[in-house]
Formats: C-alpha cells, structure tokens, sequence
C-alpha cells in the first residue's frame, strides 16, 4: 500500500475539515466515494449479479452511490437494505433516495433467514453495511448478516472496512466480513497492517474522494 496509513478519527477529521473548512459539500465526497469504488468493483468482480448490503448511516449511503455507477456501467445490481429509507439521513438519506426513483431494486432485509433467500450464491457481495463508525462487536441483524455473507461461495467486497474490524487496531472479533477486496477511503486504515486484519482484508483498494492533497499533507 503505497498511501500512508490513517486511523479512523483522522479519517473522519478530514472529511469534517473538507466539508467545513474547505466547502466541498459531503454529498460530492460520497459520490466520490462511490464512484471510485463501482469503476474498482466492476474491474474485479466476475460477470453476474453484484448484491450491495447498506446499512444506516454513511457506509450505506457509499453502497447506494455504487448501484448507481454500476448499473451505468452494465452490471446487474440489487440492494438490500437494513432499514427503511426514511430511517437513514442526510447523504444516504438522499442517495437511497435517488437509487429508489432510478428504479434500482432495494429489498430490506430484518433478519438473515430472508437475506439467505435473496442472497444468489453465484453473486458478488459488496459490503457497505458498518465503516468508521463501527463499534465492533457487531450487534443484531448486522453479526448474522455478516455471518450469512460469509458463508456464501461468491467474491466479497468490503467498502473503507471489513464490517466488524477495529479498523484501528485490525482486531476481527467474530464475526467479520472476509473480503478479497477492500476498497477503502482515503487512505488505508492503522490497523490493516495488523497480522490480525489480513484474513479480512483481502486487496486493498484505496479510492481518492477529491480532498485537496494540502488537507491530506496537513492530517498528521
Ligand atoms: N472521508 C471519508 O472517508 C468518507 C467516508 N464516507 C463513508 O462514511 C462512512 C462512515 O459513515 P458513518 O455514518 O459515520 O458510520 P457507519 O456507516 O460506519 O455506521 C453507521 C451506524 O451504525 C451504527 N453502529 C455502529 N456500530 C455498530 C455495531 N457494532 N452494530 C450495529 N450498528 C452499529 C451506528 O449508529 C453508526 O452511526 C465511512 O466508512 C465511509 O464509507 C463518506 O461516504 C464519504 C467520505
Ligand atoms: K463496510
């Protein structure tokens, strides 16, 4: 990984200064995020259905973004949700928004029988469920949804973090997402230099979201 690596704080600090100090608006930064991440996913994931997991906050709201640019870029895509669009907010709120009046079929999901039924084993999961502001040990529905993808035969793509990692320290409590690919934010996190993370990350993949380089140099 030729970036240098940042922890989680500094990662959320400089998307805190872009919006703030800079004005780039956040919904630009995630459909940066997104749009990076869908030109690295449709580069490496077989032919065939590609299912994104959102979850409820920003992590989520990347995953919506991506169906978008991959079904621009002909992909066969289906989201299934963790909750209703009127439970998310702000950017993922309006980015759910946009993929549900493009017609991109969203499914929610409130317990992992019924992802088993959705799931196509033959389908490339990309994990958009929990990232920086995970606090691992998974909870609920998201420790069986990770549980359900796990056990799947398919390629899995995790988007900024394996859902369930410390991103910090690398530390994978049971369960945690197993990707062969991790397509992450920024720049890699602290703790995927962890022999602990490496099971979990698979690839990493870093995608830019447009922060100006004199911010990035300023995050020590
Ligand atoms: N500068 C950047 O890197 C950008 C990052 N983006 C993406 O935004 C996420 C971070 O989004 P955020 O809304 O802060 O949090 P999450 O989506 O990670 O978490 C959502 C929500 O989930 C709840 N939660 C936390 N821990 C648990 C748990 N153990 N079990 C269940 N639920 C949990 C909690 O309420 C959280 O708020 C970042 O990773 C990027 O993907 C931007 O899109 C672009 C700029
Ligand atoms: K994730």
């Amino acid at each position: 990984m030729n970036s240098k690596s940042l922890s989680c704080e500094q990662v959320r600090r400089v998307d805190q200064i872009a919006i703030d100090e800079y004005g780039i608006p956040g919904i630009v930064l995630m459909e940066n995020a997104g749009r990076g991440a869908a030109e690295k996913i449709h580069g490496v994931a077989p032919p065939g259905l590609i299912t994104i997991l959102c979850g409820k906050g920003n992590n989520g709201g990347d995953g919506y973004v991506i169906a978008r640019h991959l079904e621009l870029l002909g992909r066969s895509i289906q989201i299934v949700s963790t909750c209703e669009i009127s439970d998310l907010s702000g950017d993922a709120k309006t980015n759910a928004e946009i993929a549900a009046r493009s017609d991109i079929p969203i499914q929610k999901v409130d317990e992992s029988s019924r992802l088993q039924l959705i799931l196509d084993p033959a389908a490339t999961i990309v994990d958009g469920l929990l990232g920086t502001g995970s606090k691992p040990p998974l909870r609920g529905m998201y420790a069986d949804l990770v549980r359900a993808a796990n056990n799947q035969p398919c390629m899995r793509i995790a988007l900024d973090i394996p859902t369930g990692m410390n991103a910090d320290t690398g530390e994978a409590i049971d369960p945690t997402f197993i990707a062969d690919h991790t397509i992450t934010f920024v720049a890699p996190k602290t703790g995927f230099a962890s022999p602990n993370a490496s099971k979990h990350i698979g690839q990493v993949h870093v995608v830019s979201i447009g922060v100006p380089s004199k911010l990035l140099r300023s995050i020590g």
